[in-house]
């Protein structure tokens, strides 16, 4: 006999239970931001739909509570008229609820898998080394599809090790209590995949943890035996460690060289082995000309993974491998200024023209350009003049903070998950926004259009349903919760993406979405719900490192530090879209040392290619 299966809508036509999929089908289809899923028994379902309804209300109280426009709330909203402590009250009371529903959530709505372009021979074949159990470093010039590459390998894990790439946290929970001796060890689920990255930023870009917090060991700072021991003392640290079939570590030229040799030196430790990092498979991405490790001294003097004593046993010259095609800009001369330009030179010829770039750039839209400087402090003070000259009324979106789990097992206040998702995500923890304003979507869609870094202008503050009454619709992502139909959010126009897709300017509602920091088992350390937008009138080049903007202004007046000027102007696609200021040739910074090693990686691959190439022709008749 068939199992039962129940239909439950959270969101939809008309939400409920049904008994069949076509019927719960003709509810979903076509809703912008339907969420539904089936369960065994109708209970569940019934009780899954209901919680539904109290995240939806839980989850805009604070938003509501604190918008400085009475304008966004509808006249039918009643919550706005409650006194805010009786909405305090329900605020406690439901949050409990809410939380136990969120994790009750598979977190599959990674905010990084948008549809990305098929794969290069070069990205395949790297691809097909990595799934062959390879430890690997693939590197390559800004632009090269470093990120899509490192996507369509975990992408590529999860098909091959579905049910064990997270693992069931609970389940090893009991087992390692001593509860649920029933199975054989072998047959509870347990972590084949970990994915980190050396900051909190890029770990959530790629729906990771930072490496840090995968290790468990804290800052790093301790010596590695004791670390090791700390490590052990924690049962569930020590399984991921003892568990974990492949370690993806992105970003990698932020992580030292002391830092590098010590996780290695825990691999062997944990793991009972003397391979490198006892045998786990390490995938390391990143490129080492642009932004260096943090130190505390000077960062000048910074060491690089590459530099560590174990770097040559974890991944031998021919597991190295550099990216060589350009995806980002289409313009030879561009990319050829570029690859100079990340190695620290720079042409005469292209010094004076790229001085000419500080010129101001006319888009037929009228949206203005990204504007990247090298500070924090004058990003702020630009985006706030900016929008203090707005004389159109303002609207402020609080974010509802959820928290979880960290990667030790320890429970998160609410002030704590705040502090993680300020620190490790760039969702802003209350967004000020006013029609006229220049924005930057944070968060790529699922329709691959509209990206991580995709600017635009805001134009209304529309309900979803007056919204659509105007043939405007909703972004495509994950809502996380239902957008509260009472809302007015922010209509923005994007300009058009004619580099990535060839289409035209978007007329599109962006409302409340979710992202997560991911703790080292994949579930959520705290989840945000907020409006995937920022200010873009001014952006550090910091958190820009990664992405691409089509529209972009540079002041290089404050540079810093080797690779900034190389990180902000590959950010840009073409040269005509790019206004440069304050350019000149020492500006143009790379890091010796780095330079060295990666021309040694060079004449290796050379070598390698040369014997390829010699074997193939020669006639070997054994
Ligand atoms: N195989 C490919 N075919 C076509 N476009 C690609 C391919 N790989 C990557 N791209 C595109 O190139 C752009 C840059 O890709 P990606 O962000 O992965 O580069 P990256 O090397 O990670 O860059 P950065 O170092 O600046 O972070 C993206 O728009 C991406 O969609």
């Amino acid at each position: 006999m068939p199992k039962a299966k129940w239909y439950a809508v959270r969101v939809g036509r008309r939400p409920g239970v049904y008994a069949n999929w076509a019927d719960a089908q003709r509810q979903v289809e076509g809703y912008p931001g339907a969420v539904h899923r089936s369960f065994p028994h109708v209970k569940a379902a019934e009780g899954w739909v209901k919680a539904g309804k109290r995240q939806s209300s839980a989850a805009v109280i604070p938003s509501l509570s604190r918008q400085s426009s009475k304008q966004l709330v509808t006249d039918e909203d009643v919550d706005a008229d409650l006194p805010s402590i009786e909405i305090a009250i329900r605020h406690k009371i439901e949050k409990a609820e809410v939380i136990k529903a969120q994790k009750q959530e598979i977190h599959d709505n990674n905010p990084a898998v948008s549809a990305d372009p098929p794969l290069s021979s070069q990205q395949q074949e790297i691809l097909r080394r990595i799934m062959n159990g390879e430890n690997f470093f693939f590197t390559g010039s800004a632009g090269t599809g470093k990120s899509v590459l490192l996507r369509a390998i975990i992408k590529a894990f999860k098909e091959r090790d579905e049910a064990e790439v997270i693992g069931d946290e609970d389940e090893w929970r009991k087992y390692l209590s001593g509860q649920n001796q029933s199975k054989k060890k072998s047959e509870v689920k347990r972590w084949k995949l970990g994915v980190t990255a050396s900051t909190g930023m890029a770990g959530v870009n790629i729906g990771g943890s930072t490496l840090h917090s995968w290790a468990g060991i804290g800052l790093g700072e301790l010596p590695p035996q004791k670390l090791f021991e700390n490590i052990i003392k924690n049962k569930i640290t020590a399984q991921r460690w003892r568990t974990t079939g492949a370690l993806i570590i992105d970003e990698i030229s932020m992580i030292d060289a002391t830092l590098f040799d010590k996780l290695e030196f825990i691999g062997r430790k944990v793991r009972k082995s003397e391979k490198p990092f006892g045998g786990l498979q390490i995938i390391l991405s990143g490129d080492f000309f642009q932004l260096p490790p943090v130190t505390k001294g000077s960062v000048h003097n910074c060491s690089f993974a590459f530099d560590a004593m174990s770097w040559n046993k974890v991944i031998p010259w021919e597991n190295m491998t550099s990216l060589t095609r350009v995806f980002r800009q289409k313009e030879d001369r561009f990319v050829k200024i570029l690859e100079s330009m990340r190695r620290g030179q720079i042409a005469k010829e292209d010094i004076a023209m790229l001085r000419g770039l500080a010129r101001t750039v006319e888009y037929p839209e009228g949206i203005e350009p990204v504007g990247l400087y090298p500070h924090k402090a004058e990003v702020a003070a630009i985006n706030a003049q900016r929008l203090r000259a707005l004389d159109t009324p303002s609207n402020i979106f609080a974010a509802f903070d959820v928290p979880g789990i960290t990667s030790r097992g320890y429970a998160l206040d609410s002030s704590q998950a705040t502090e993680s998702l300020n620190k490790n995500t760039i969702w802003p923890e209350e967004l000020e926004l006013k029609a006229g304003a220049l924005v930057m979507l944070v968060t790529n869609m699922q329709d691959g259009i509209l990206v991580n870094g995709s600017t635009g202008t805001v134009v209304d503050f529309l309900t979803i349903s007056e919204a659509m009454a105007n043939n405007i619709h909703p972004v495509s992502g994950n809502f996380g919760y239902a957008p509260d139909p009472k809302v007015r959010w922010p209509v923005v126009e994007f300009i058009p993406s004619k580099w990535a897709s060839g289409q035209v300017a978007k007329r599109v509602v962006v409302p409340q979405m979710s992202v997560d920091v991911l703790n080292a088992q994949g579930k959520p350390e705290a989840t945000r719900h907020q409006i995937p937008l920022i200010l873009a009138w001014a952006l550090t080049i910091h958190k820009s490192q990664g992405q691409t903007l089509e529209r972009v202004k540079i002041d290089l007046n404050n540079i810093f530090v080797e690779g900034q000027t190389y990180v902000a102007i590959s950010r840009a696609v073409s040269l005509d879209t790019l206004q440069l200021t304050n350019f000149s040739e020492h500006k143009v910074m790379a890091h010796t040392r780095v330079i060295e090693w990666s021309r040694r990686l060079e004449q290796q691959q050379k070598e390698d290619d040369e014997w390829d190439d010699l074997l193939a022709n020669a006639n070997l008749d054994f």
